[in-house]
């Protein structure tokens, strides 16, 4: 049976209504770990909202495991405080703290049928048989997975696997849900129709779900908040849509957009922005920030907010050097006159320059944000 758009194409899932608004709010402050002096986390302090996503993001050894692994009670803290609702979970054993988790392996019981796999928590939690077999169809039906109840994991694809652990998770109804890369070994397609997936679910069960990932891409598909952590603190907690337009950090601004920095020197305020010399030439309008004139500033601009005009029109002029086409966006790389690095366009591919035309670079105050240049 194909996967593609099982959950999407079907109607009102059946029983939803009574697992909805499960989701509570989840609280951590001071959170800090250190392993052999080596600080892996530190200072993570963060109020999520029931029925939220939030995804941790961030590279490789940034903190994002260790801090969820603490919320689910696998990893003891030095210091902090974790609460689940009102409750303070943070001595609590992990089966005590009622969260569900979600990890990159399926870890389901190989012996077991999908059923009995799902059933797990359920008998756990001794209820009756025709209880849990209710319960089991319930989630089973709202995977997408009716009729797969006998099957043993290895007769399954790796994302019905990864639907039949996230059943699994949702079956007793956590006030909220941990997920560690859980898409992480799936290829890109069925990450795509998954991520459409789990996110339907949460909506619509108004669940809380915590996600790990160093997706950046994924990231913001899944989540109302992210996240961004670095060396094992969080740089910035926003929306994606502040992240973006409003990063705190060069870090943020860069590992969320890959952004253009342009190096220069703060020129003057006006009441409404600030105007930067950049290095090469030319000058650019940013938003309006505080550092004093003469400040050496890098100021960043996201590759999709940089746009093309007439030579003698933009804040520079430069050569278009890269034309890569993705899709309906075409990737173009800009060679300012007198820069040695490219500014980096993202444009309709109906706006396509070709190489080696001259170009002027534009972008709007609003897009433009400043960092000192010593930060990030
Ligand atoms: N059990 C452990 N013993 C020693 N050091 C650890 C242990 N677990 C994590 N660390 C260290 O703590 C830091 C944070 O690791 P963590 O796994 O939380 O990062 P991460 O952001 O989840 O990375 P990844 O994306 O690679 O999983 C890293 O420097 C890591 O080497």
């Amino acid at each position: 049976m194909a996967e593609a758009g099982v959950m999407s194409q079907r109607g009102p899932r059946a029983g939803a209504g009574t697992l909805a608004g499960s989701g509570k709010s989840l609280s951590a402050s001071g959170l800090r770990k250190t392993y052999a002096g080596v600080v892996a986390v530190d200072e993570v302090s963060m109020e999520i909202e029931a029925g939220e996503f939030v995804t941790f993001l961030g590279s490789s050894g940034s903190g994002k495991t260790t801090t969820l692994m603490m919320i689910a009670g696998f990893v003891e803290p030095d210091a902090g405080v974790i609460k689940v609702g009102d409750r303070d979970v943070t001595r609590l054993a992990p089966q005590k703290r009622g969260l569900g988790f979600v990890f990159q392996q399926y870890l389901l019981f190989p012996h077991m049928t999908v059923a009995e796999n799902i059933a797990f928590p359920l008998q756990l939690r001794g209820l009756s048989k025709a209880e849990i077999r209710r319960q089991v169809g319930q989630v089973l039906e709202m995977a997408g997975l009716t009729g797969y109840g006998r099957r043993r994991p290895r007769e399954l694809s790796g994302g019905q696997q990864q639907r039949v652990a996230l059943c699994r998770a949702l079956v007793y109804r956590p006030p909220v849900i941990l997920m560690d890369e859980p898409l992480g070994a799936l290829d890109k397609k069925l990450r795509d129709q998954l991520q459409t997936e789990i996110k339907n679910i949460q909506r619509e069960l108004g669940l809380t779900v915590i996600y790990v990932t160093h997706d950046q891409e994924e990231a913001l598909v899944l989540s109302d908040r992210i996240a961004v952590m670095r060396d094992g603190r969080i740089d910035q907690f926003d929306t994606p849509r502040e992240l973006f337009e409003r990063p705190r950090t060069a870090f943020v601004a860069d590992f969320l957009g890959a952004a253009n920095f342009l190096s220069g020197r703060l020129e003057e305020h006006t009441a409404e922005h600030t105007l930067v010399r950049l290095d090469h030439g030319g000058i650019l309008m940013a938003r309006s920030h505080s550092y004093a004139p003469g400040h050496r500033v890098q100021a960043a601009v996201q590759p999709g907010r940089v746009g093309l005009c007439a030579p003698a029109d933009g804040f520079c002029t430069g050569t278009v050097e890269t034309v890569t086409y993705v899709g309906t966006l075409v990737r173009v790389g800009v060679r300012p006159h007198g820069a040695e690095s490219l500014v980096r366009l993202e444009l309709p591919a109906g706006r396509a320059p070709v190489a080696g035309e001259q170009v002027g670079l534009t972008a709007e105050a609003g897009d433009v944000t400043l960092f000192a240049e010593e930060s990030g």
